[in-house]
């Protein structure tokens, strides 16, 4: 296994239409994987508008447009790519779904969204994610070349006990395709990327859609890596633009050495 590896997020745009959100995300594939990118990942929501009602127009079945071109890209480049997450159907029934691709092309994983957000916050933020979608119903994680890699997406961090799980079942990194708005974004981004990396000793990785004042729901941005002792590594602003950082399991696997978090749990005192 390849102890070191370099991630880039890319925190885009969404268009108006899939055809250029995913022309958009497929060039900036290349861009970084010129950059010497390994393992490549996208936004939630990054080739749709994240509005409920928008959600059937823009959905694929698995295999579809979206899929393809993910695909193609990966294979082209060479690289894992976490394909953000797009509207899924599935007979009468949406998802909010990340497809998973190896440097061949093949999908290793798909993760449906577990936790859908329901909020609805005074002076702040609602949505109504249920109103649209309907929830996954299993943790994912997938093999890669560079270890077990946990994928889930964006409210599914706010649950501890998901990336716990994730880690429990040994993955190495967790990443999130995400997009916080502009009330939960400044209060909550950071503090739960960071928790989850302390919590569970692990780079936590949060790729975000680039803020866009134009849409009805408003991306806060700053995707971001967080290395295991929480420290922040790479982070984007508000605007358009990726972050290509150096993740070192061997650094991970140090920490976890010195200050045995995992070793020392006693689930058996505590379980839920
Ligand atoms: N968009 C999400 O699923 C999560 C989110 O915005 C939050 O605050 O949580």
């Amino acid at each position: 296994m390849h102890k070191e590896f370099r991630l880039a997020l890319i925190q885009m745009k969404v268009m108006e239409t899939k055809e250029a959100s995913v022309d958009r995300a497929v060039l900036n594939v290349a861009r970084v994987s010129e950059k010497g990118a390994e393992v490549v990942v996208l936004p939630e929501m990054f080739n749709c508008p994240y509005e409920t009602h928008l959600f059937s127009d823009y959905a694929e079945e698995e295999g579809g447009y979206t899929w393809q071109k993910l695909s193609e890209a990966a294979e082209r480049n060479k690289v894992y790519l976490i394909g953000g997450s797009i509207p899924e159907r599935e007979e009468d029934r949406l998802y909010n779904t990340s497809y998973i691709f190896d440097p061949k092309g093949k999908c290793i994983g798909k993760h449906r969204k577990i936790h859908m957000l329901d909020i609805d916050i005074v002076n702040g933020q609602y949505f109504r994610e249920s109103d649209a979608l309907s929830a996954g119903e299993t943790p994912t994680i997938v093999e890669t070349e560079f270890g077990k890699i946990g994928v889930a997406i964006c409210y599914d961090i706010r649950f501890p006990e998901l990336s716990r799980y994730m880690v429990s079942k040994g993955a190495g990194v967790l990443i999130f395709p995400a997009a916080f708005n502009m009330t939960t974004g400044p209060a909550h981004w950071e503090l739960l990327l960071r928790s989850r990396a302390v919590d569970n000793q692990v780079y936590t990785v949060g790729c975000a859609p680039a803020r866009d004042y134009d849409l009805g729901y408003i991306s806060y941005g700053h995707s971001m890596v967080v290395n295991p002792w929480g420290d922040v590594i790479g982070e984007l602003n508000e605007d358009e633009g990726y972050l290509v950082g150096q993740i070192d399991l061997e650094a991970e696997q140090t920490i976890r050495d010195q200050l045995p978090l995992l070793k020392h749990l006693k689930k058996e005192k505590y379980t839920l």
